[in-house]
Order: structure tokens, then C-alpha cells, then sequence
């Protein structure tokens, strides 16, 4: 048995080490590891949701939390910077049939971050104390659509199919009841939702985009059930027998073997079916291709040859812009004059940003007594928010200008096989909302990473009109894109080039700004 208890651990931790994830993307750290610890002490009465999955994040989340460790999030948005749907797979079929069991061959065949694991027994209701005692007595019938809150379970399995954050229940089969805590969830690439009545309801079969029973021979269930309660939810023999002969069965004959009919695909011998697994996650990748969640290639021919868009400041020319962009353009330049004359172009780019705040007019005294009228800004909270690495550079010149200014970062990183960009962390100012954002990065090609990062901030509730991207060059391609999915966004860079090569460097471009800057080793797109 505690072979049995150690496998399913297993699972869990590969999943994790494989993918270093987590959970929710806006979770502290230090709550992950906590998370994961109190995972590892409570096996056996955890409800199953979530954690064993490489996670999860709210479209991008309206959660507390500000900070995320992730394997990286790849694209939840398509082309057109709209979120995109996850592909929801309900999992039915009979007590210890092996829904988890598939449901876990399912995400690691899936190989993919943003796969969440949904529980049905995280729905069941709170007991009253009479019932508490049925319990107690193995009288309660937990296998009754009666026994499940459908009212917390449907808007939460809606609110993760909008991609929106969830509290879920932990259940505790030992004590019949709720943890305290609950678990924080967000929407997903994929969402595995699993039960003994998981088609049941109507409404949660409409949200299922496939359906799965998983059909093991009745025998089989009693045997793995026996063993699993005894050792896993502390109960006695007779007391299992007594509730599957009187609850359990009787329930899957009238509600759950009918409920086959719903299915799409029937999976016999459950977990051991690796044919059946191989052919759903066959369809999910197909599935998954339809919906759109590769942008960046789309994105590197888009829109390019259009009239530059209206929503675009860019930096004035004059001899001396160029000058700059012709020592940082030069691949000859040494590292050093590369960082001078960087860092000169980007405080001209910022204190071109800034120009384009609004000001109101001001009277103040000289110290002559005489009253002159200016100008101060207006915009009350600005804060800043780099694209990491290059546009951390740029964050010294927004608080050279900005007295006090507070600066977030969002770590995207483009995957080397996919060529997507992945969000992999994430720190913001409280309130950021409130705030008028100048997002930084140092060069847009096709504009993938910017447009992550403002679906970040507007799902953050950033409105459209409160965000300037500034970047000293972007491609032409970059800013149509930018311009044309978000028209409110204004965008200030110092200049724009014509191309992208098919590594997405902007041509003809500075090169990888972030490694000439930093002076590190190149990573290339294979
Ligand atoms: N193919 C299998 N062979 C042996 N044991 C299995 C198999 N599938 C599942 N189990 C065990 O049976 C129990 C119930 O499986 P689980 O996947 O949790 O079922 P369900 O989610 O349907 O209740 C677990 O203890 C699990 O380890
Ligand atoms: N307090 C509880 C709650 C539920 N059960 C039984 O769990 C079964 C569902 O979980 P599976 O992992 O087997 O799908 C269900 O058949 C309930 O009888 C319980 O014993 N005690």
C-alpha cells in the first residue's frame, strides 16, 4: 500500500521536477514550496485537483499575488491578442476506475505547461453534524448527485474555462469534510475535470469539449477501493464493503454507467490503455493547434506594408539620434561605447514617453516675484515595468526622470524549440491598475513578447489607455502588430526597421541588444 501511496507521489513530483513549475503563476514561491511540502505530508487526504499538473495561471490574474515562478507560460491569447479558450476533458466513470490515473497519463503525454487537474471531490458539500455522524457510520451517500455542491462547481469550472482564478476546496476523505484552506487555481491551456458524476449535469457536459469514461470491470473497482480506503482515508473493511454494497454500486448502476452514453471515447482498463491515451492526446494537440496558441509566427508577417499607425510616437530624427543609432547599430562597437551610447538613447526615448503624459497648466512665482505659467503632469501614480532582460536597461533612465518611481518585471523568454514566448515571472506594483504604465523593452521584432506583456498588465486591469510601450527600435511588423491588436496602447520607440529575419531579429536591427549589453553569450532560436 504505501507502494501504491509512493507511486502516485511519484507522479506528482516527476511532474514537477520535470516542468520546475507551478501551480499558479501568481504564487509566491515560498507558498509553492509550502504547497507542495503540505502535498507531500497529505496524500491521502487531499482532494486531487491541480497540483499534479504543470499549472496553471489565471489569464493573467486578478489573484493578490504578484509574483510567479513558472515553467513558462506559453501564449493563453491568439494572433489577434484575444484569449483563447482552454480545451476542457471531463473524466467519468466509477469509484477507483482510475480517472486520476488517466487524467495523470493524459499531462505527462500531453508534455505541456498549463494543464490543470480539476477534482470532483473537491465539490463535495459540507456536512451537517447528523450527517457528519451518517458518515461516521458509513450511512452517508457520498455517491448521490445530492452529495455534490453543482453550485460552487459550475461557476468555478466556467470561471477557469474564461481563464479566470478559482478558490477551490480541499476536500479531506478522512474527516468527511473541507480544509480550512482552499487551493487557488487559474485558467489554463487544458483542463482536466474528473468525478464519479462528471456527467451528470448538463451544464458541466456543455463546458466539456471531450468526454472520457473510463470503464474498468466491477471486481477490479471493489478491489482498488478496499485497498485505497483502508489504507488511504483510514476506514475498515466491513465499513467499505457495507457503503459500496448499499451506496456505491446501487449509485453507479442508476447514475454513472448510464452516463457512458455521453462519452466520445470509452477507455477500458483505465491507466493501462496507452493506446486510448495516445489517440486523446492526438486529438488534444490538434485540438490545441486549431485554437491558435502559436502567435509568434503569424505575428512575423503581419501587417507589414501598411501606413505606420497613428497610436506610434516616434523619437524625432536628428544628427544626433543618428549618431547614436549608428554607434549602437555597429557591430564593431565595443561593449563599452555600446552601454554609453545606449544608455544616451534611451533617456532620450524616455523623456519622450514622458512628453506624451498629460500635462496641465501651472502658475508659479519666480524668485523675481514675477508669476510665470508652465506646465506639470498630470498623471498621478506612473509606474514603470521592464520586459526582462534588455528592458531592464532601460529602468535606470524611467527613475532618473521619475522621482520615486516604482518598477515592476516580467521575466518573457522565448522557447528554443517553439519559438513562442513564455511568461516566467512576474512582479508588479500593488494597485498597478491605478497606475499609468511605461512598459520597457529594448527592441520589438515581431512584437509576441510586448504583446504578452500587455495582456499581462490589461489583464491585470491596466486600462488600454494607461499603457506606452517604449523600446529604442521596433520592427515594422512589431508595431503594426501591437497597434492593431491593442489601438490604445500608444508606442514610443526611436526608430523603426523594415524587416525580421527568420531568427526574429529586427533587420537591420542592433543584434541581440540584451547580449551586447550585458555582454553575454547568445541563445539561438533552432
Ligand atoms: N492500472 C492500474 N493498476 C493498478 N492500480 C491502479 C491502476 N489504476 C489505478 N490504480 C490504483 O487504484 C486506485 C484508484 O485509482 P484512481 O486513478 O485514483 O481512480 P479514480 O480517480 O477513478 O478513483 C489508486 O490507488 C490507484 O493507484
Ligand atoms: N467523505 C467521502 C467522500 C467520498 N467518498 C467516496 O469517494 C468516491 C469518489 O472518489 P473517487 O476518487 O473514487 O472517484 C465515491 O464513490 C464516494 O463513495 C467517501 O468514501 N467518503
Amino acid at each position: 500500500m504505501k507502494g501504491l501511496r509512493n507511486r502516485k507521489r511519484n507522479i506528482e513530483s516527476s511532474q514537477v521536477m520535470r516542468r520546475k513549475v507551478f501551480l499558479d503563476p501568481y504564487l509566491p514561491l515560498i507558498t509553492i514550496v509550502n504547497h507542495l511540502a503540505r502535498r507531500q505530508r497529505t496524500t491521502s487526504i487531499s482532494s486531487k485537483s491541480a497540483a499534479l499538473t504543470s499549472q496553471s495561471s489565471e489569464s493573467v490574474l486578478r489573484s493578490n499575488h504578484r509574483t510567479i515562478y513558472t515553467a513558462g507560460r506559453p501564449p493563453w491569447y491568439n494572433s489577434a491578442g484575444q484569449q483563447v479558450q482552454p480545451f476542457v476533458i471531463g473524466i467519468c466513470g466509477g469509484s477507483a476506475s482510475g480517472k486520476t490515473t488517466v487524467a495523470t497519463k493524459i499531462i505527462e503525454a500531453l508534455d505541456m505547461p498549463w494543464v490543470t487537474l480539476l477534482s470532483m471531490d473537491s465539490f463535495y458539500k459540507v456536512l451537517t453534524p447528523e450527517q457528519h455522524e451518517q458518515a461516521l457510520a458509513n450511512e452517508y451517500n457520498f455517491d448521490h448527485p445530492d452529495a455534490f455542491d453543482f453550485d460552487l462547481l459550475i461557476p468555478t469550472l466556467q470561471r477557469l474555462k474564461e481563464g479566470r482564478k478559482v478558490d477551490v476546496p480541499i476536500y479531506n476523505f478522512v474527516s468527511h469534510g473541507r480544509e480550512s484552506k482552499t487551493k487557488t487555481m487559474y485558467g489554463a491551456n487544458v483542463i482536466i475535470f474528473e468525478g464519479i458524476l462528471a456527467f451528470y449535469n448538463p451544464e458541466v457536459l456543455a463546458m466539456c469539449d471531450m468526454k472520457i469514461f473510463v470503464d474498468t470491470d466491477a471486481d477490479v473497482r471493489l478491489a482498488r477501493r478496499l485497498k485505497r480506503d483502508i489504507c488511504e482515508r483510514g476506514r475498515e473493511l466491513e465499513g467499505v464493503l457495507k457503503q459500496y454494497i448499499t451506496m456505491v454500486k446501487p449509485s453507479f448502476q442508476h447514475y454513472i454507467a448510464p452516463a457512458m452514453v455521453h462519452a466520445d471515447i470509452i477507455v477500458p482498463r483505465g491507466g493501462d490503455n496507452t493506446v486510448a491515451i495516445e489517440l486523446i492526446v492526438h486529438h488534444v494537440h490538434t485540438q490545441l493547434t486549431k485554437r491558435g496558441f502559436k502567435v509568434r509566427e503569424k505575428l512575423a508577417s503581419a501587417f507589414v506594408g501598411q501606413p505606420l499607425p497613428s497610436s506610434m510616437y516616434l523619437l524625432p530624427t536628428s544628427p544626433q539620434v543618428s549618431g547614436l543609432h549608428t554607434f549602437i547599430r555597429n557591430k564593431d562597437t565595443p561593449r563599452d561605447e555600446f552601454v554609453f551610447y545606449s544608455k544616451r538613447l534611451i533617456r532620450l526615448v524616455i523623456e519622450y514617453a514622458l512628453s506624451l503624459l498629460p500635462f496641465e497648466e501651472v502658475m508659479v512665482d519666480t524668485p523675481q516675484g514675477v508669476n510665470y505659467i508652465g506646465k506639470r503632469c498630470s498623471a498621478e501614480r506612473i509606474c514603470g515595468v521592464s520586459i526582462l532582460r534588455a528592458g531592464e536597461t532601460m529602468e535606470q533612465a524611467v527613475c532618473d526622470v521619475c522621482k520615486d518611481i516604482r518598477i515592476g518585471k516580467i521575466l518573457i523568454q522565448t522557447n528554443l524549440s517553439t519559438g513562442e514566448p513564455e511568461l516566467y515571472y512576474l512582479r508588479l506594483p500593488k494597485d498597478i491598475k491605478d497606475y499609468l504604465v511605461i512598459l520597457m523593452d529594448a527592441t520589438v521584432a515581431t512584437g509576441a513578447a510586448a504583446m504578452m506583456a500587455i495582456r499581462v498588465l490589461l489583464d491585470h486591469d491596466v486600462p488600454e489607455e494607461n499603457i506606452l510601450i517604449v523600446s529604442l527600435l521596433m520592427a515594422e511588423s512589431g508595431v503594426q502588430t501591437i497597434a492593431y491588436v491593442f489601438p490604445q496602447v500608444r508606442i514610443v520607440t526611436s526608430a523603426v526597421d523594415p524587416e525580421i529575419s527568420d531568427k526574429f531579429y529586427v533587420l537591420p536591427g542592433i543584434g541581440n541588444f540584451g547580449d551586447r549589453y550585458f555582454g553575454t553569450e547568445p541563445a539561438e532560436v533552432s
